[in-house]
């Protein structure tokens, strides 16, 4: 009927709600209290034997693994307006565009449509990857094999998406920024002066503070494998530390990206 053919074609109107950040200290809070599943996560990931071809032509296999589980993960409302998830292979979200009527106060989240994803992906393929190098197994086959792709991905997919969370965390730390310096960002917006926001935005104490829990927490999971009895290598403690620094200096430059890019579009 025509009825149901309308109904079809009118988009479907999508009500945001008003949303307000939680200011700075809280939000450096809930950073911290991803650290330790970020960790935790990659030492067991860390402990299982990678085959280099699983991750041949730029992790093509991982991704179309992702692909089922985000979609489940949509359908439960994980990607909704203000979770701060974004999925990796799904389409952008579209960006809230401020009018006359609604200024989107300071304050107030506004969404856009950066996302860190892609760069995180090449990170994590490309540098972290090729860094776990366990040669035991922890699962037990009776036909000899060594690995298990299915955990593997499983526990690749976990770790991507704690990491994603994590960074696009940067979308609310630049709006909190934005509300505590409105006059001094505004200006720098309308001049697209990404440089001079990205030199704003940034606390290089803030920054060693994060690098110091994170190899913390590094130490604490792997005394903790080492001590519940796992055939871990000597150099198992030192390359745990090495793999933590790495991804969370590129967190850090991820997390600052996406609130540049945040900055950048706010007035939009
Ligand atoms: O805590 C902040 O001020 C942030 O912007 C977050 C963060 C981080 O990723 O942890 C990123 C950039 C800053 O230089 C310091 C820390």
């Amino acid at each position: 009927t025509t009825e149901s053919s309308d109904v079809q074609q009118r988009p479907p109107v999508v009500q945001r709600p008003a949303l307000t950040v939680p200011t700075l200290i809280q939000i450096r809070d809930i950073l911290a209290q991803l650290e330790a599943p970020i960790i935790s996560t990659l030492t067991e990931r860390f402990n299982l034997a990678t085959p280099s071809s699983l991750y041949a032509n730029n992790g093509s296999e991982l991704l179309a693994y992702l692909v089922p589980r985000e979609l489940i993960a949509a359908a439960s409302g994980r990607y909704d307006y203000g979770k701060l998830e974004y999925p990796y292979t799904l389409p952008p979200v579209s960006p809230d565009v401020t009018t006359r009527t609604n200024s989107f106060a300071p304050g107030r989240f506004h969404q856009d449509t950066f996302t860190g994803n892609k760069e995180l992906f090449d990170f994590y393929v490309n540098h972290l990857v090729p860094l776990f190098s366990s040669q035991s197994s922890v699962f037990f086959h009776l036909d000899n094999s060594t690995t298990n792709h299915d955990a593997t991905f499983n526990l690749d997919a976990t770790l991507l998406e704690l990491i994603s969370h994590r960074s696009h965390i940067g979308k609310v730390v630049a709006e909190s920024k934005f509300a505590s310096n409105v006059t001094g960002f505004t200006s720098l917006i309308k001049s697209k002066d990404a440089t001079t926001i990205r030199a704003l935005l940034t606390n290089t104490t803030q920054e060693t503070g994060v690098m110091a829990q994170a190899a913390t927490a590094a130490t604490a999971f792997s005394n903790a494998w080492t001590t519940s009895g796992a055939a871990e290598t000597i150099s198992f403690v030192g390359s745990l530390q090495n793999v933590t620094s790495k991804l969370f200096r590129e967190l850090i430059d991820v997390t600052t990206d996406i609130e540049v890019q945040y900055i950048l579009a706010r007035l939009n």
